[in-house]
This record gives structure tokens, C-alpha cells and sequence, in this order.
């Protein structure tokens, strides 16, 4: 129906519905006179507390009297009606009459929507709630996250704002804005509208304290239009610098991801769009040629063999030699990251102030020290592995905590975001999250980081067919105010992909960057022996523990027992204070049979080396 058809209905209807809103409206003050005239409330009162026959003769004399009040107000009107009629005419009787049923009418005029409860906010024509914020009140007292007695004050006038209402609050004094973060949802409850329409975010920084928030309520899901194209196909190149165009929040405010200082995890359930989210950060890393990328891919489809053709180094499965491959190229990225340390250090100050990365410095040939993403799709596939995983773990976990200021971006992404899968002591270190919709709060923990769940933010409250949606927690470093945001990723189909892949091809061929895998070179062959030493383990952990893994390096996972004699001797250490710190560590000896000469065997105390490993997981 087009807008004229529409006006003309409406105003054919009109004197039926107003006609029909009078009736409800005298309806309803007959309903509320016959409440008052009954004394209701009081009587009600009285039963609740079993005082009825007590208080019946009390209320009986007040109903009485409230019929008196309303025979003698019904006679005075019939006299005012008389007497304006003799005075004014029946014109100013019509008119006074009308003027009563106009009100009847918006009393009984019927609200908006279907039946049950509606939303307070939602729709632009709903402005019940700019011309009363009393209901506003109604709605954080119904979630209660104010008082009875407690009311809100309205910092800035409620405005449209993207296709949703947007107000500043604030709240009493004794209430924080961090609680009405927390308990979103039941505000979104209170407001009638699904959470993923209600952004609530605190005002900080000057013009803002802890007591105030900034509410958004969409009038509809703001996730269900079409997705938006990445900026980055309209981009002839990108600087790896910048933060890559990654998608928009709610509002349809841009957000960009930080990648160079910092790493990032993705976790979701199976197609929700993690190869897409993970997608968009390398694509901007491709068109950068001075960036180097590691790509490696444990499921071995095709989601990125496009990427082949620019990666330094490439591997697409989880065969046994793609695990033996990935975990060497690691071994060699790890050394070189101690390679660009002592190389940094050795710089005077005004090229590297710091001994971090600069861009000059990235971007320098003869330096070799470019920008390098290391990326693994499906890690899990890697990191279970019983022969390489934990160790690939360590390897990562090195990447993440020393990397950063080197220049090394990790991203990972895994659908099993699990404990197990992605220990802590890897998991701890990586500074940016992405969680798409997963099974539990706990598994959205997981990838968010402990106790986000409490905080309003829980991964497994996204709807399933909001693919590409999920909650992005920045690294605390570059990220702003707000601990995480609801971020839409950007769309890139395929074909575009593949195209983005193809201009950072010719970027590099250009630039004389090509490298690696993608110029036919898959590196030297690593010195397994050579990897403990690069590798650092043991730092952050407390003595004698970290020599005890130092010592032991791979035997650590490969041995069942170790002798405390051979650590004392190893770690040339005072057997008596070794035991004595090894137990505050949680490590108990045990007796076990080792092997002595001639085939005899021994009982000597020592350690299990689960237990060991056990308090090296305490201890990060
Ligand atoms: N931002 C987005 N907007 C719309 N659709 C999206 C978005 N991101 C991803 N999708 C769609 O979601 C589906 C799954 O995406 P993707 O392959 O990236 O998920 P995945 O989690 O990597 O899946 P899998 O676990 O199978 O690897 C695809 O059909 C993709 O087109």
C-alpha cells in the first residue's frame, strides 16, 4: 500500500478508533472508580495481613463516604452541565463533552504492537518513553538495578542515533555503571527488547565517572542487514602499522584491529565465521608487502591456498610431516626472534630507542626484520598432537610473550577453545580475542579471558544465524574504555580473497619482497638441539623450577620419572633446600626402580615429571 492509500485509510478509520479508544478509556476510569469507591488497596492490604474483620468497619464507613463524594461530585456536574448549557448554550456543552471523551480516548488509545509485553524503546514512532523517562525509571527498577526509592537522572536529552534511541545516565550515587554492564540482559529485559539490541557502555575520562552510562536501544536486531564489504578491496595496498579494517559494531561504527604489538585468538562453534574474521587480519598483512606471513592451516582445505602464493612460509594439513614442518618453522622463527633481540640491542639509540621494533626498522631490507604474521587456522589440529603439540605450545606461547616487540603477530584460531587444547600458559599471552558464538559461557571464558561472562560478556548468548558476529575484546594495550565490544565482522567473499592474495602477490614482485614458500624457498632444515636454547623455557617460573625444565628440556614430556640425584648433580644444587623448594612447588619425591649397571635395578627417589609439569601449569 503506498503512503496516499495509507493516509486515506487512517482517516477513514479515525472516528471508529477514537470512538472505540473513548469506549476503552470510559471503560477503564469505571474500572478505577470502582476500585477507589471499594477502597480496594486497603481492603486488599488488610487481607494480605489477615486484619480484614479488624479493619471491616473502617472500610465500610470510607466506602460509604466515597459514594457520598461521588453522588455529590455526579450532582455537581449535572449543575455545571445545566448551567454552562444556560449560560454558554449547548455548543460549549458539546465542546466540554468532546474535550472529556478526547481525553477518555488517549486514556483507553491502544499501544503500540502485538500482545504481551512490548518493547519500551524500540520503533521511531514509539516516543512514550522521551515524554515520560518515568518508564525508564519503571525499567531499571524492574532489573533492579536501582532502588525503589532510587530514580535516574538524565545526563543528555534521549536522541535517535543509527536507527536506535541514545541516551546518558546517570545513576545514584551508591550504584556503578559497571553493574548495569553486568546485568544487560536483565535490562534488556526490562526494556522488552532482545540483549543484542541494548548496548550499554560506560562514560569515562572527563565528563565521565563511574556512576554514568551511555545506553543505545536499537529498534530492531542490528545485525540483520546485509553485511558490509571490507574497505580493504577498495585499498590499492595497506601498512601493517595501521589497524586493519576488521568490521562494525552495532551503531555501525568502524572498528579497526590493532595487529602489530599485540596477538590475537579466535574461537567459535564450526561456521560462524572464524576463517572469515581471521581472513580480514591477514588480508590486511597481504597488501602490505613489507609483511611476512606463516601461514598454517590444520584443517587443509582450501580456505588458504590463495594465500600460498605470497606466504613465506606454508603449510596445509595436519599430517604428521605438516606438524614436523610447522613445529620447525616455528624452532627457526623463535630463533630468530632472539636473533633480531641481540640485533636490536646492538643498535644505537636513535635507530631503536627502545630495543622494540620501529616502522623504519620493519620496513628496512637490509635489517630483515619485517612485520611477520604467524597464522594458524584450526590450531587445535597442531596443538593435540602427542608427539610435537606441547611443544608447539611452547613454541607459540614464546611467540606471543617476546614476539610482539619484535615485530611477530600470532593469530590463532580454534573450535575447540577449551582448556585443555589451548593451555594457559599459551593462552595467558595472547593480547586480543575474538570469540564468535560458542557451546558455553565457560568456553566463551576461555577465549575472552576469566570472569567475562560476569561482566556482560558471553559468547554463547550470540544467535546462531548471526554468522560473523561475536564479541571482540581488545588487547589491553591498544583497546579503548570499554573491556570488549559486539563486532560484525565485514564480508569478503571469496573471489575477493583470491584477488587480495593476487595484489599482494604483485606487490611483493614489485617491491622485490617475495620470499620464502612463495619464491620456492621452504628454509634450512632446524637443529632440533638447537631449539631448547632458543626457545627460553622456564622463564617466569620460580627456582628451582625453571632449571628443572630448562635441564630437561623435551624429556620432560617424554620421561616418566627423574632421579633427584641427577638434578641436584644437573643443577649443582644443595640437595636438602632443592626438596624443601621443590615441595613448597607441590612436587613431592616418589621411590621408583631405574635401571643401575648389569642389568640390575635400583630404587632411588626422585620425580615425576607429571607432577612437574603439573607445577609448572600452577605456577603460569
Ligand atoms: N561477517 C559475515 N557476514 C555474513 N556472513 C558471514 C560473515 N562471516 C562469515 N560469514 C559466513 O559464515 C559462513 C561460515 O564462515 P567461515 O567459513 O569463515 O566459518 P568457520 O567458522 O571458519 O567455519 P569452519 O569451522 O567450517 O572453518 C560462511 O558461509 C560465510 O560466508
Amino acid at each position: 500500500m503506498n503512503a496516499a492509500a495509507r493516509v486515506v485509510v487512517a482517516v477513514v478509520r479515525s472516528p471508529f478508533r477514537f470512538l472505540a479508544a473513548a469506549a476503552r478509556g470510559t471503560a477503564m476510569m469505571l474500572r478505577v472508580w470502582r476500585k477507589w469507591v471499594r477502597v480496594q488497596d486497603y481492603r486488599e492490604a488488610a487481607e494480605q495481613s489477615e486484619k480484614l474483620a479488624d479493619k471491616y468497619t473502617e472500610i465500610r464507613e470510607l466506602t460509604l463516604f466515597r459514594w457520598k463524594v461521588t453522588a455529590g461530585s455526579v450532582i455537581s456536574l449535572v449543575g455545571l452541565v445545566l448551567v454552562t448549557a444556560w449560560i454558554f448554550g449547548h455548543v460549549a456543552v458539546a465542546v466540554a463533552a468532546g474535550l472529556v471523551a478526547l481525553a477518555f480516548a488517549v486514556a483507553g488509545r491502544r499501544r503500540e504492537g502485538g500482545p504481551g509485553r512490548k518493547a519500551l524503546l524500540a520503533g521511531p514512532r514509539v516516543l512514550m518513553w522521551t515524554m515520560d523517562p518515568q518508564v525508564l525509571v519503571e525499567a531499571f527498577r524492574d532489573a533492579k538495578l536501582i532502588g525503589k526509592d532510587e530514580t535516574l537522572r538524565l545526563v543528555e536529552r534521549v536522541t535517535r542515533s543509527h536507527g536506535g534511541w541514545a541516551m546518558t545516565i546517570d545513576l545514584p550515587a551508591t550504584r556503578k555503571a559497571a553493574d548495569v554492564i553486568r546485568n544487560r540482559e536483565a535490562l534488556a529485559s526490562a526494556l522488552a527488547v532482545d540483549e543484542i539490541q541494548l548496548i550499554v557502555e560506560r562514560v569515562r575520562g572527563t565528563g565521565g565517572h563511574a556512576g554514568r552510562v551511555a545506553v543505545w536501544v536499537a529498534d530492531k536486531d542490528p545485525y540483520s542487514g546485509p553485511p558490509r564489504k571490507t574497505p580493504l578491496l577498495a585499498a590499492k595496498r595497506w601498512d601493517a602499522w595501521k589497524p586493519v579494517p576488521f568490521g562494525h559494531d552495532a551503531r555501525r561504527r568502524r572498528v579497526d584491529l590493532p595487529l602489530v604489538w599485540t596477538s590475537l585468538l579466535i574461537g567459535a562453534i564450526p561456521r560462524q565465521g572464524k576463517t572469515m574474521a581471521m581472513r580480514l587480519a591477514a588480508a590486511g598483512l597481504i597488501l602490505d608487502p613489507c609483511t611476512r606471513l606463516y601461514l598454517f592451516d590444520g584443517k587443509g582445505g582450501k580456505d588458504w591456498k590463495a594465500a600460498e602464493s605470497i606466504a613465506h612460509r606454508f603449510v596445509c594439513g595436519d599430517t604428521a610431516e605438516d606438524i614436523q614442518a610447522v613445529r620447525d618453522h616455528l624452532t627457526a622463527l623463535v630463533a630468530e626472534v632472539q636473533d633480531r633481540y641481540t640485533r636490536m640491542s646492538e643498535l644505537d639509540d636513535e635507530v631503536c630507542p627502545e630495543s622494540k621494533i620501529t616502522p623504519a626498522l620493519s620496513r628496512d631490507p637490509s635489517m630483515t626484520m619485517p612485520i611477520t604474521a604467524v597464522i594458524l587456522d584450526e590450531v587445535q589440529l597442531f596443538l593435540e598432537n602427542p608427539d610435537h603439540g606441547e611443544y608447539i605450545v611452547d613454541l607459540l606461547a614464546y611467540l606471543a610473550r617476546k614476539g610482539p616487540a619484535a615485530g611477530i603477530v600470532v593469530i590463532l584460531a580454534t573450535q575447540r577453545p577449551d582448556s585443555q587444547t589451548i593451555p594457559s600458559r599459551l593462552r595467558s599471552v595472547l593480547g586480543s580475542r575474538f570469540a564468535l558464538r560458542v557451546m558455553d559461557w565457560r568456553d566463551s571464558n576461555i577465549v575472552l579471558g576469566e570472569q567475562m561472562n560476569t561482566r556482560g560478556y558471553d559468547a554463547s548468548t550470540l544467535l546462531p544465524t548471526h554468522k560473523g558476529v561475536g564479541i571482540l575484546r581488545p588487547d589491553g594495550e591498544t583497546g579503548s574504555d570499554a573491556p570488549a565490544t559486539i563486532v560484525r565482522t565485514d564480508y569478503m567473499a571469496n573471489p575477493e580473497w583470491q584477488d587480495i592474495c593476487t595484489r599482494g602477490r604483485l606487490l611483493r614482485e614489485q617491491e622485490g619482497t617475495l620470499s620464502g614458500h612463495a619464491a620456492g624457498d621452504d628454509g634450512p632444515v632446524v637443529d632440533a638441539a638447537a631449539v631448547v636454547d632458543a626457545l627460553d623455557v622456564g622463564s617466569g617460573l620460580p627456582e628451582p623450577l625453571a632449571s628443572v625444565v630448562r635441564h630437561l628440556g623435551d624429556a620432560l614430556r617424554q620421561r616418566e620419572f627423574v632421579p633427584t640425584a641427577e638434578l641436584v648433580e644437573a643443577l649443582d644444587l644443595d640437595p636438602t633446600s632443592f626438596g624443601r623448594q621443590m615441595g613448597e612447588l607441590g612436587c613431592r619425591p616418589v621411590r621408583q626402580y631405574v635401571p643401575a649397571t648389569a642389568g640390575e635395578s635400583r630404587r632411588v627417589r626422585g620425580y615425576l615429571t607429571a607432577d612437574i609439569r603439573a607445577a609448572v601449569e600452577n605456577c603460569e
